[in-house]
C-alpha cells in the first residue's frame, strides 16, 4: 500500500518542530528515519500515525493502512499475553495471534500478566501486537528499546517478512537493526526554525 507524503509541516505543543518533508513510501519499503535528539522524528511519525495533525501539507495513505507503536508499550497490565494480543486482533479485526505469538517467541509467557513481563518482554508483546493489526504501513518509534541483540535480530525479521508480503515501515532508531533493504530519510534538513503555533493541539490526552 502506497503512502504519499507532500510538503509537510508539524509541531508538538506550541512550537513548530517540522517544514518541507514530502517522501514517497511503496509497498516492500522501509524507511529509517534518522535525525539528532529533539529533531523531530517522534512528531513526524505521531503526524503520519494521525495522533497530532499537520500544520500544513499532505499525507495521502488508505484509510486505516497504518499502525502505531510509540515509546510506551501501551498494554493492559492485568491481562495475560495472550489476552493482549486477542484484545488488540479483536479491535482490528485481525485473524489471529498465532503468526504474533511465533515471531517474537512468546509462547512460554502465554499466559503471564503483561504487567510481571520484564521491560525487553513486554517490548517483545509490545510488538507483537503489529502483526495482529493487519495494517500495512507500520510506524515505529525506537522500536528495539529494552530488546537483546538475539531479539532486535528477531524484529528485523518481523519487518523482513512484512516487507516481503507487501507491508512497508517507517522507523525511528538510533541503531542499526541489520536491515539492508531500508532506505534512510534524514530529518535534519527539514527542522524548522521553532516558530509558535497559532493554534496549539494539545496530544497529552494520547499520552
Ligand atoms: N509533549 C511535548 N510538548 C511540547 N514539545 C515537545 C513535546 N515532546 C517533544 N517536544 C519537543 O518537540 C521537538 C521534537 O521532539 P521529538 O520527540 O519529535 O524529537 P525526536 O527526534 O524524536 O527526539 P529523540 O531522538 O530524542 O527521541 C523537541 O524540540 C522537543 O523538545
Amino acid at each position: 500500500m502506497h503512502m504519499t507524503v507532500t510538503d509537510l509541516a508539524c509541531a508538538r505543543g506550541s512550537l513548530q518542530v517540522l517544514a518541507g518533508v514530502s517522501f514517497p513510501l511503496s509497498p516492500g519499503q522501509a524507511l529509517i528515519l534518522r535525525g539528532p535528539n529533539g529533531s523531530g522524528k517522534t512528531t513526524l511519525l505521531r503526524t503520519l500515525a494521525g495522533l497530532t495533525p499537520p500544520l500544513s501539507g499532505k499525507i495521502v495513505a488508505e484509510p486505516d493502512a497504518i499502525a502505531y507503536a510509540g515509546h510506551a508499550d501501551g498494554l493492559k497490565a492485568q491481562l495475560s499475553v495472550a489476552e493482549n494480543l486477542r484484545f488488540w486482533a479483536g479491535i482490528f479485526g485481525g485473524s489471529g495471534i498465532d503468526d504474533a505469538v511465533s515471531a517474537f517467541d512468546l509462547a512460554e509467557l502465554l499466559d503471564r500478566p503483561a504487567g510481571e513481563l520484564s521491560a525487553g518482554q513486554k517490548r517483545r508483546l509490545s510488538l507483537a501486537r503489529l502483526l495482529v493489526t493487519g495494517r500495512a504501513i507500520w510506524c515505529l518509534d525506537e522500536p528495539t528499546v529494552s530488546l537483546d541483540a538475539s531479539n532486535v535480530a528477531r524484529f528485523a525479521a518481523a519487518v523482513g517478512a512484512h516487507l516481503a508480503g507487501g507491508g512497508s515501515a517507517i522507523i525511528a532508531t538510533h541503531i542499526d537493526l541489520g536491515l539492508p533493504q531500508a532506505d534512510i530519510l534524514d530529518i535534519s534538513p527539514f527542522v524548522a526554525k521553532s516558530l509558535p503555533v497559532s493554534d496549539p493541539f494539545s496530544d497529552e490526552a494520547f499520552a
